[in-house]
């Protein structure tokens, strides 16, 4: 399962949230063209890349010209309804707008329709919060954990008048959620980041057991005495790190079930040096396989069946790639139920040097060693010994080293 971990040492605010996204790989243009589905106007978005006490981040501006607003909840909730984004960004972006009129209007002692948004419901935060939903969906986030959260002291001032920090709304919407001040005098968590992170998480605690695949920093606006950054960590959660150290992908010795899509193409007409770069665009896009048939199609055309195994939310991702990558003008696609073995990855020392192997267990008996083929290429090149030599040398140490006396153990 594909989870992200918010790190928020330094609070967190709407720009922090999609700067963070957008450092840890989500794609600008793609970011950009859903934004536009949006019926606003008069703003343009803009990303730097700037250095907070050393550690690099993105900074997003949301530059407009718009000036003070009164947006109620029903106005905002009909800019996000009107747009043609998809119905799940839809629902997540006025669930996080709501939680926001919900804390204003238990702080001003009104309701929910007669609250009106001042800096909250703005379009730079309106783009801040439906940009941020966007990216967790395009990069497939399917569960959010964050660290406590550090919320600055002292006083902000903004529409309302001069604000203790954390804000009245900010403590309202973060209720339930383990924070903590030290002696930075800045408003580190904002409305609209406290609206964000309480809509998705549940889980505020330390970073869970998971692969990591990649980090980004939001960057906030500030100079602090620390850096100025939201962290985000987005990889596979793991279900438990072993007491050895070891970690298990998966439940332990059980198979595991997953849903996915296959999407296929059938490409007769072009030019097969392309496939190279397209498989390792695919994988880097976040595929989780892609691979290539031959076949003979109509008028014995000899042709390849382009096929990439993919998360279900990556569906428009990839068919929108497929078509501004290859020739192909029409992609098949259907759904697959994955069943895979648990496995670890193990780094052991040998004789030829380190390498990881990766070790699938069922039914809690070892049922596959497989040496990581990076490493063998490297010992054969360093040790100049036959790479097929060197992956049988580390596949019989891995099975001394996991106290299994031979491969008659994976027999039986
Ligand atoms: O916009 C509104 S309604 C608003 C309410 C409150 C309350 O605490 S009540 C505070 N603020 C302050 O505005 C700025 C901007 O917040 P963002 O969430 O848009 O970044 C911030 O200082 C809030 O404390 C706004
Ligand atoms: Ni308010």
């Amino acid at each position: 399962m594909r989870i992200a971990y918010f790190h928020c040492f330094a609070g967190i605010s709407g720009d922090m949230t999609l700067g963070a996204l957008v450092d840890a790989g989500l794609d600008w243009e793609q970011l950009q063209t859903d934004l536009a589905k949006l019926p606003l106007t008069g703003y343009q978005l803009q990303r730097e890349k700037v250095i907070k006490k050393g550690i690099s981040g993105t900074k997003v501006h949301v530059l407009t010209e718009e000036g003070h607003v009164h947006r109620h909840l029903r106005d905002v909730r009909e800019i996000i309804n009107s747009s043609t984004l998809p119905e799940v960004v839809k629902e997540k972006s006025i669930q996080v707008f709501t939680r926001l009129a919900e804390a204003e209007a238990k702080i001003h002692q009104t309701s929910v329709d007669k609250i009106h948004f001042h800096e909250v419901g703005a379009m730079d935060a309106i783009i801040d919060i439906v940009g941020s939903v966007i990216g967790l969906w395009r990069l497939g986030i399917e569960e959010v954990y964050a660290s406590p959260v550090h919320t600055g002291t002292g006083f902000s001032e903004c529409a309302h008048g001069i604000m203790p920090v954390p804000a009245p709304a900010t403590l309202e919407l973060l209720q339930g959620v383990p924070v903590y001040s030290k002696d930075i005098e800045k408003e580190l968590v904002t409305p609209t980041g406290a609206a964000i992170i309480t809509t998705y998480c549940q889980n505020f605690g330390n970073m869970p057991p998971m692969r990591v695949d990649n980090t980004g920093y939001g960057a906030g606006g500030h100079d602090l005495v620390i850096p100025n950054l939201l962290r985000v960590t987005i990889g596979e959660k793991l279900d438990h790190v072993g007491s050895d150290g070891h970690i298990r992908y998966g439940g332990k010795g059980h198979v595991h079930q997953g849903e996915a899509l296959m999407m296929e193409a059938n490409i007769d007409d072009m030019n097969p040096e392309f496939y190279d770069y397209l498989i390792n665009k695919f994988l880097k896009a976040g595929a989780m396989d892609v691979f290539l048939r031959k076949i003979q199609m109509k008028k014995n055309r000899p042709a390849i069946v382009l096929s990439l195994l993919i998360h279900t939310h990556q569906l428009e991702t990839f068919y929108q790639q497929i078509f501004s990558e290859t020739t192909s003008i029409g992609v098949r696609v259907y759904p697959v139920i994955k069943y895979m073995l648990p496995y670890e990855i193990r780094t052991i020392q040998t004789k030829l040097g380190q390498a990881k192997v990766k070790v699938a267990r069922y039914q809690d008996s070892l049922r596959n060693v497989a040496p990581e083929y990076e490493d063998c290429r490297r010992l054969a090149e360093e040790q100049q010994i036959p790479l097929k030599e060197v992956y049988d040398m580390i596949k019989c140490e891995a099975y001394q080293q996991l106290e299994v006396n031979s491969c008659l153990e994976i027999k039986k």
